[in-house]
């Protein structure tokens, strides 16, 4: 595509030029060019190199290809242009026994954004998300992921599709060592099966040593290298979060739910959280949808925030206009959120 510049330095063999087409393809879904050296896969990248023979920055490729050429004009509009949002709730209803949690809820999650999802106890927030996750199945209504209906999937099947949550109170294997409890996330390891260690061990260590090597980047990354080989149980409630976070990382995801990341951690490790939840936002191109009731946090760190109260979307926007909303005052009837709003 590339080539018709009419550069010669720009030619590609039609094989590389079907391995970057159908890339393209798949970054379009994903998001736009900020994202795009993270998601590219390696073949891709090893056609781009070859097709360009390192003349012009991968990047820089890339950046033409999906802004500046026709034919990846043409690309946009055929795929890029019938875009999705990542995540998309809608009309979902759940009930329990008289009580309506979520009433015909519906809301948007743009890719790469840092979503926040407030409202007043139990107006339905986990709810939904315990909805979105497959922990619960829902009375009515549809979840899309990516365009793809996940709303009947079992909660294995929707986190093997790059979705990935975190829990109010966190869920670690407390008798296993942090390490372990990172090793333990990729799914469908070749040493969980006896056979494989007496017939294939080669490949039984060589996957684990990926994993740990993973799992390593990983700790290091959150900072908590140092606590590798204690038990988890023994870490503090933010550690206990962070572990939470390195654990969905283990996933590679592209959306992660986090519920509460802020409750009962101290100061200096919620920064760290912070921290990271942007770094990977604006690094890794992850999209991250949050629970959180520490409205100082909410404010600063997610743009748009989505209100819920009584199971419904009351309001959504940028912070500051959610901040301003009467209704939303209402909703808080002057608790912490009027107090923030000053
Ligand atoms: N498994 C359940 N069985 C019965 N009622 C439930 C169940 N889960 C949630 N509820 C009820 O549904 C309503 C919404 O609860 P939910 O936990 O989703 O609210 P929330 O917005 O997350 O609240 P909070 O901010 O306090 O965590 C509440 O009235 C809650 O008591």
């Amino acid at each position: 595509m590339i080539a018709r510049r009419g550069n010669p330095a720009y030619r590609i063999r039609p094989i590389d030029l079907f391995r970057i087409y159908r890339e393209l393809c798949a970054f379009g879904r994903r998001g736009g060019c900020d994202t795009l050296k993270h998601h590219f896969e390696p073949t891709a990248l090893g056609a781009l190199r070859k097709g360009y023979a390192g003349r012009v920055p991968i990047v820089e490729i890339l950046q033409e290809a999906s802004v500046t050429d026709s034919t990846a004009s043409s690309l946009s509009e055929t795929d890029v242009g019938q875009r999705h949002p990542l995540l998309e709730v809608r009309d979902l209803t759940k009930s329990f026994g008289g009580l309506r949690a979520v009433d015909h809820c519906s809301f948007q999650v743009e890719r790469g954004t840092i979503t926040g999802l407030i409202g007043p106890n139990g107006a339905g927030k986990t709810t939904v998300f315990n909805l979105i996750t497959g922990f619960i199945p829902p009375d009515s209504g549809r979840i899309l992921l990516d365009g793809e209906d996940i709303g009947h999937l079992r909660p294995d099947q929707v986190f093997s599709r790059g979705l990935s949550r975190t829990f109010q109170i966190p869920r670690e294997h407390g008798t296993m060592s942090v390490l372990e409890n990172l090793m333990l996330v990729p799914a469908g390891q070749s040493g969980e099966y006896w056979w494989n260690a007496l017939l294939r061990p080669g490949r039984v260590w060589a996957e684990e040593a990926r994993h740990l090597a993973k799992a390593r980047e990983v700790l290091e990354y959150l900072q908590l290298t140092h606590v590798q080989h204690e038990y988890a149980a023994n870490l503090s409630g933010g550690q206990k979060k962070l572990l939470e976070m390195g654990r969905m990382l283990m996933a590679d995801p592209q959306l992660i739910l986090l519920d509460e990341p802020a409750a009962g951690v101290n100061r200096t490790l919620l920064q760290s959280i912070i921290g990271n939840i942007q770094t990977l936002s604006r690094e890794r191109g992850i999209t991250f949808l949050l629970i959180e009731h520490d409205m100082n946090m909410v404010m600063s760190l997610c743009d748009p925030v989505i209100v819920m109260s009584e199971g419904r979307k009351l309001a959504e926007g940028a912070p500051d206009a959610v901040r301003n909303d009467r209704a939303v005052l209402e909703a808080y009837l002057g608790g912490q959120y009027a107090a923030v709003a000053g």
